[in-house]
């Protein structure tokens, strides 16, 4: 029976993953390196921000269902279940995954593990993974203990997190074992109660399926934006275009938003660790087209930038641009990869005077980019702005009407490169403004 489940790595996904298994009713034990997150999360602190998330820990770690620890070897001879929730960034100078945490984590575990247990992957990794840690668990740990590995990959987003961990669209594991798929379907119990798809495979597929999942999205919106290139050329609404694509039900709507790109953690990383582990296997041609999708991607952040630059007739250097989100999308705090903050960085670089505000962001975007001018309030970001441009599209920026700004910019001149506000209003109320995915008059 499963009763206490240890969550290796606390980081967004592990942590949420923590908690959503102490709401489940297990009791359990979250394991990180890092001790300052250690620290936090004991206090039942959240260091960074997720809708929900702070509420759900505290109650547990309240109760006393939900500890954490930096010490791997008191996860050893008490849980009966470790979720393994690591990094696996992309490698400086390669498009390959970074695999040493994920190493480290499961030969950690091996060398403590004292009673019977399953080892469950759960970090986004190329396939063939699962087979090599599984081999590796089976030489380095004990002999007379019952371990093994599964895999069971991860699809929540940020900013939705909680909901997504709670109530999963999907659960897909892949296993050596019947036993192990048991085990799972006793953590998953209460999901599988309401009917959720449950998807038991093998350890390649089920890494597989992560991975194609991300980059079918990352197609998606990529598909979009190349359209997004037309239209700026020919004349065209790249909205209502996404909008007759999106009716037809083999298309659907969702991922069709056309803008500045994909960010963050996740997308990036995983579409060049995919090309990265085909060509490992001699398949380099098979995913050549995610290469090009990453190109449309990193050209929308410049066409954002040479747009300003148009906007203001050429020239960056000395001029006041205040730029309106730099996290990778809204409701996170997170600006891994992020094109917000590319553009904003890449203003600063051209010249431009960049003054930044985020709901969320602006303490992990400094640590990146200190040069930046980080405002506390949007009104101080747009003061004296020549050019105000949005790039994260928070429910406050999506409010936004041309009244709040009057008065404080120094130029009515606005760059929306999320598509998300209404072009007629602010032309009528006399802005210069241009959207990503539309024709610009100059
Ligand atoms: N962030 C998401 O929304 C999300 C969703 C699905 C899948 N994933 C995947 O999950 C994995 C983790 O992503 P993340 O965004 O949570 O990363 P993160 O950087 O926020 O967290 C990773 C955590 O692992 C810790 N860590 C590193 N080595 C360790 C070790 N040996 N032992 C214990 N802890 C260790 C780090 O200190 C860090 O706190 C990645 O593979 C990612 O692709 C992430
Ligand atoms: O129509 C769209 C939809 C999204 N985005 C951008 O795409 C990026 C990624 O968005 P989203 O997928 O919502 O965020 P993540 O939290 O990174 O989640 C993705 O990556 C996770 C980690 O692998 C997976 O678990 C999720 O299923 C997958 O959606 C963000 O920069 C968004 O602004 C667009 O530009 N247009």
């Amino acid at each position: 029976m499963v009763k206490n489940i240890s969550v290796i790595g606390t980081g967004y996904l592990g942590a949420t993953h923590a908690a959503g298994m102490a709401e489940l009713g297990f009791d359990v034990l979250g394991v990180d390196v890092d001790p300052e997150k250690i620290e936090k999360l004991s206090r039942g602190d959240l260091p960074f921000h997720e809708p929900g998330l702070p509420e759900l820990i505290r109650r547990h770690v309240d109760s006393g269902r939900l500890r954490f620890t930096a010490d791997i070897s008191e996860a050893g001879d008490w849980a009966d279940v470790h979720f393994v929730a690591v990094g696996t960034p992309q490698l400086p100078g390669s498009n390959g995954a970074d695999m040493t945490f994920v190493d480290a984590a499961v030969t950690d575990l091996a060398r403590v593990i004292s009673k019977d247990s399953l080892v469950v992957g759960k970090s986004t990794v190329p396939v063939g993974t699962a087979r090599r840690l599984s081999r590796l668990l089976a030489e380095q740990s004990r002999q007379d203990v019952d371990v093994a590995l599964a895999w069971n990959p991860e699809f929540l987003r940020e900013g939705l997190a909680v909901q997504d961990t709670l109530r999963p669209d999907r659960l897909v594991v892949g296993t050596e074992r019947p036993e192990d798929v048991d085990t799972l379907r006793e953590v998953y119990a209460e999901a599988l109660g309401r009917e959720t798809p449950w998807i038991a495979t093998d350890f390649e597929t089920a890494e597989l399926v992560k991975v194609a999942a991300n980059a079918f999205l990352a197609t998606k919106i990529s598909f979009i934006n190349a359209f997004s290139e037309v239209t700026e050329t020919v004349g065209g609404d790249i909205r209502t275009l996404a909008d007759a694509l999106g009716h037809d039900t083999r298309i659907g709507r969702k991922f069709l938003n056309a803008g500045v790109g994909f960010g963050g953690g996740c997308l990036p990383k995983d579409i060049r660790a995919l090309q990265s582990r085909v060509s490992e296997l001699g398949l380099d041609h098979t995913m050549r087209f995610l290469s090009e999708m990453d190109q449309i991607n990193l050209r929308r952040r410049e066409r954002a930038v040479t747009l300003s630059e148009q906007m203001l007739g050429g020239d960056l250097e000395g001029r006041r641009v205040a730029v309106l989100g730099v996290t990778f999308k809204p409701l996170s705090d997170d600006v891994r990869d992020s094109p917000g903050l590319d553009v904003a960085n890449r203003l600063y670089v051209a010249g431009a005077h960049v003054a930044v505000y985020d709901p969320e962001g602006s303490a992990n975007a400094a640590k990146r980019f200190p040069r930046l001018d980080y405002c506390d309030t949007l009104a101080e970001a747009v003061g004296s702005a020549d050019l105000v441009v949005l790039t994260t599209e928070w429910d406050e920026f999506k409010a936004l009407t041309p009244a709040d700004l009057e008065g404080l910019v120094a130029q009515r001149r606005f760059l929306d490169a999320r598509n998300v506000l209404s072009s007629a209003q602010w032309k009528d109320a006399g802005w210069d403004f241009a959207q990503l995915g539309r024709f610009y008059e100059g």
